[in-house]
């Protein structure tokens, strides 16, 4: 898990009984030690990867029809092998006997889901937080530009670990400005704490492109009320 989440969760931990009750989060504690969780790292980590190649191939291939009938069960083949066994339900966030947690199923940071970009969040001592990601062709929503959705997933994840950095901090309300498309391609986006009010914190950021930016983001994050600080 990126830094910024992993201070998130240390936060979050002594206050997860609550928080599950409240929120139904799906907390779990695995009785395993950080060189376990390598371990896994290094097993999930080039599977998703490969899943993400088999969606951008997907879309990109312009191979022959029996090709892609002979793909098609390959890969059904493969989900089936996989669900074998399985969880019942999402992945949740997890942490190990020694607090280190992970939520690999996350939509933006998940190390076991493919449709995540992934995002990784970097911060300075100035407060500031970013990110920088290359969105490929499974982001499309405009012709060459990225799906309007997926900019406020960038903006949401950024924003929330951002507000999250002091107490966790849920969206309550997020405030996109589209100034124009956002080109698929590289892309950098950085936020930062503009106003606390007790348990409300309200986060500035932007998406940009080389050419400067391509959308702002305005979001109000409001702790839960039974969150202990
Ligand atoms: C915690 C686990 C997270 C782990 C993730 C770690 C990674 C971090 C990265 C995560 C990144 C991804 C992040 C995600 O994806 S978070 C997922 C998307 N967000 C949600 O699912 C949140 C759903 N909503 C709620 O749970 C509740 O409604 C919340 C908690 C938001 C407020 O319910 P609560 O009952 O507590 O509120 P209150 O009535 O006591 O009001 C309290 C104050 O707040 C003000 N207010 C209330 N609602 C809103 C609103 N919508 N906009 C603006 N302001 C609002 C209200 O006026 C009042 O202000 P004041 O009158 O005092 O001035």
């Amino acid at each position: 898990m990126c830094r910024g989440a992993q201070h998130v969760v240390n936060r979050i931990l002594p206050a997860a009984d609550t928080i599950l009750h409240d929120h139904r989060v799906k907390f779990t504690r695995e009785d395993i030690d950080s060189s376990e969780l390598d371990r896994r790292r290094a097993l999930y980590g080039p599977l998703t990867e490969a899943v993400r190649e088999l969606v951008d191939a997907t879309i990109r291939t312009e191979v022959d029809e029996s090709v892609i009938r002979e793909v098609h069960a390959e890969v059904a083949a493969a989900a089936a092998k996989l669900r074998a066994k399985q969880l019942d339900g999402a992945f949740g966030l997890r942490f190990t006997t020694g607090g280190e947690s992970f939520a690999w199923g996350n939509a933006g940071i998940g190390l076991r889901n493919a449709l995540a970009p992934p995002l990784s969040v970097e911060s300075d001592a100035s407060g500031l937080h970013w990110t920088e990601v290359t969105l490929g062709a499974p982001y499309e929503g405009p012709p060459g530009l990225v799906h309007g959705g997926i900019c406020a997933l960038v903006l949401d994840h950024l924003l929330g670990t951002t507000a999250s950095s002091i107490e966790p901090r849920f969206t309550g309300t997020l405030t996109l400005r589209y100034r124009r498309g956002t080109p698929l391609g590289r892309l950098r986006a950085e936020a930062r704490i503009t106003r606390n009010e007790g348990r409300k914190t309200v986060v500035n950021g932007t998406l940009s492109d080389a050419g400067g930016v391509t959308v702002e983001a305005e979001g109000i994050f409001i702790g839960p009320a039974t969150a202990t600080a």
